[in-house]
């Protein structure tokens, strides 16, 4: 992984060179905490020792019963969907993955009644086994395996904690199933138990994956200007504190989109704490240049935009042609012009004193995408490490789910009362 910081500097926030020499220090700093909890598999810091404590044969024993199935249908939310959805986004492979990472009854329907449930592997992943919409979703999945006369028992993969629904169902069926990685929480566990078996089931090449890992770890050091992952965490954090409230991450690679999504509840769930922490805003180029990118040029001095890409890219050539003022375009290449945006879009930023930061991996595939999500994880430790927040935990997500079971007759829960309190002034 490359990051350019180049354009992070000298903007509106602004953030000077001296300013992130004297952050190093606090870098370095943070980075023997990081070491330390590394060194003794803390909870959250154990994320970062992955790469090597992954238990990859596991992954590959766990799906090797399933006979080449056309589709993988994960059920899972959050870090237990979102991690598998982004490497088969990026990575491609041999089937077709689909997530139910949400209850729209809509969706629901037509996606179970669009599949063949016969050639369809399930892959239900929970840490905690009590996640309504994921244990609601593989109810209703379940059920319609059975309707359609296919034996769920068979079909279906667990990846869940030490108890819980899932495990006893699991242990109940004789079901295959893995264990979450102890102490990582799910939006650290893209490259474990949780999401590779759906990235081993697709052929995509894991142990690449885990070497990108490694090699990204092998840069984290006391200082910034060494070490990508730290460098852009850094000047995130440090741009945050003068004001970039906001961080679009715009990948221009269709192939990236998740990754973007990904990003967002890494992000969002880690560092939004105790009224601190940086939005992340889940934008694609170069199809927001056409929409968001008005706001992050011309509207409030609150963002940095971090643009990311592979160097490499397949080539599609575009045809010669005579249109009236786009001849220009005729014998170049579609990777040529997503590129040209690319370097314009952030030229056009700087231009407008919005900070921007560039990432940059070889190209997307598994070494690379190994590099960017372990890189992603890396920053967003070290911003918490240097923001003092509780990095590991979401204490914050509890209460809407208490007022929810409430409402469901799930149990006493004082939030469920606040619903009925609501404030309304209806206009229709
Ligand atoms: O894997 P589980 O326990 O179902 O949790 C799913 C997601 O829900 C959260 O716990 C938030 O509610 C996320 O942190 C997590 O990724």
């Amino acid at each position: 992984m490359y990051v350019d910081l180049g354009n992070a500097l000298n903007g509106q926030p602004r953030l000077t060179r001296e300013a992130l020499d004297r952050l190093d220090d606090r870098v370095a700093d943070a980075h023997e905490r990081i070491a330390r909890g590394r060194a003794d598999a803390d909870h959250g810091y154990a994320a970062l020792n992955l790469p090597d404590t992954v238990d990859a044969d596991a992954v590959r024993a766990a799906v090797a019963d399933f006979d080449d199935p056309e589709t993988v249908l994960t059920v899972g939310i959050g870090g237990s969907a979102l991690g598998a959805a982004t490497l088969t986004e990026a990575l491609g492979g041999d089937v077709d993955h689909y997530i139910l990472d949400n209850v729209d009854p809509a969706h629901v329907g037509t996606l179970l009644d669009s599949l063949s449930l016969a050639d369809t592997v399930v892959h239900v992943v929970s840490r905690s086994g009590t996640t309504a919409e994921t244990l609601s979703n593989f109810l209703v999945v379940r059920e319609a395996m059975t309707d359609a006369g296919v034996d769920w028992t068979e079909r279906t993969l667990v990846t869940t904690g030490e108890a819980g629904n899932l495990r006893s169902l699991a242990e109940r069926h004789d079901l295959p199933a893995l264990d979450v990685p102890a102490g990582v929480p799910g939006r650290f566990s893209a490259l474990s138990t949780v999401a590779l078996p759906v990235a081993a089931l697709a052929g995509a090449d894991i142990e690449g994956l885990l070497d990108g890992a490694r090699a990204e770890a092998d840069r984290l050091s006391g200082s910034l200007f060494e070490s990508p992952a730290y460098a852009y965490g850094a000047a995130c954090y440090a741009l945050e504190r003068r004001g970039a409230g906001v961080n679009a991450m715009m990948p221009y690679a269709e192939s990236l989109e998740y990754f973007a999504e990904w990003f967002a509840q890494l992000w969002a769930e880690s560092l939004g704490k105790d009224a601190v922490g940086q939005t992340p805003v889940r934008a694609l180029g170069a199809t927001d240049q056409h929409s968001q990118l008005q706001l992050y040029r011309a509207g409030p001095r609150d963002k940095l935009v971090t643009l990311v890409r592979p160097r490499e890219r397949p080539e599609v050539p575009i045809p010669e042609t005579d249109l009236d003022g786009l001849s220009y375009l005729g014998g170049e290449s579609l990777g040529g012009l997503l590129d040209a945006e690319f370097e314009a879009t952030e030229a056009s930023l700087a231009a407008a004193d919005c900070p921007n930061i560039r990432v940059e991996i070889d190209r997307v595939d598994a070494h690379g995408i190994g590099e960017l999500l372990y890189g992603m994880e890396a920053a967003c430790v070290l911003y918490g490490e240097l923001a003092n927040v509780s990095t590991f935990t979401q204490p914050a997500v509890e209460w809407g789910k208490r007022a929810a079971r409430g409402l469901l007759g799930g149990g006493d829960f004082p939030e469920a009362d606040a619903v009925g309190e609501k404030r309304e002034l209806l206009v229709e």
